[in-house]
């Protein structure tokens, strides 16, 4: 059956999931879009959400970052077994989706002056807040948000690098577990093959 991701050139809400897919070693089209040249009229007015990313399985088609990582992961045996344990990672997940809304004024803001005080309001207080906590509960699971590797671990790389990417920083330097967890993650099966070919993202 043909898999297919639509997503931006970029890492955004679909890195996590292209991560996945490599890990999980399924074939699948990347289909990525010039994000400059966005909207593109025929492409946008055929989601049904008007927005990437958008995940094909044969005829079947489904919307929403999460949605899309939860399912795969779930076939790539990334999700424990355990109702519990599900919750408190599907938590996790969107403690780290609340931690990149609080950041993404910036990729709107225009001013460069505004768009200093953004970046200074992220590194001084949003990005300590909240990676302090992130560090705690890896630390608590030998690395991991809960013992292991699940889909968990995909979305916070994939966010961290989309911070990075358009704050223009290392958000993660002062945060070792969090430091040891990418670089874990970056040489799993499948995702380093990935990194070693992938073009650069510019914003
Ligand atoms: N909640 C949705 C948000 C999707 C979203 O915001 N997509 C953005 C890119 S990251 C998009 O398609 N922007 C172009 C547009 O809205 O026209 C998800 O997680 O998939």
């Amino acid at each position: 059956m043909a898999k297919k991701l639509h997503y931006f050139h970029l890492n955004g809400l679909g890195e996590s999931i292209r991560y996945i897919l490599h890990y999980a070693g399924e074939k699948f089209e990347d289909i990525r879009y010039d994000y400059s040249k966005w909207p593109i009229k025929e492409v946008k007015d055929s989601l049904p959400y008007g927005q990437l990313p958008l995940y094909e399985e044969g005829n079947k088609s489904l919307n929403q970052s999460l949605a899309i990582a939860r399912y795969l992961a779930s076939k790539a045996n990334l999700l424990p077994a355990d109702a519990w344990q599900q919750a408190v990672l599907d938590a996790t997940v969107f403690n780290i989706y609340d931690f990149w809304s609080n950041c993404k004024k910036i990729i709107f803001e225009k001013d460069p002056e505004k768009k200093a005080a953004i970046k200074k309001e992220i590194l001084t207080e949003i990005v300590p807040y909240y990676f302090s906590r992130f560090e705690k509960e890896l630390k608590a699971g030998n690395g991991f948000f809960g013992g292991k590797l699940t889909w968990a671990e995909f979305i916070f790389i994939g966010i961290i690098e989309t911070a990075n990417l358009f704050i223009d920083a290392t958000i993660e330097q002062d945060y070792p577990t969090v430091v040891a967890l990418l670089k874990k993650i970056r040489s799993l099966p499948g995702v380093k093959e990935y990194i070693a070919t992938r073009k650069p993202y510019t914003v």
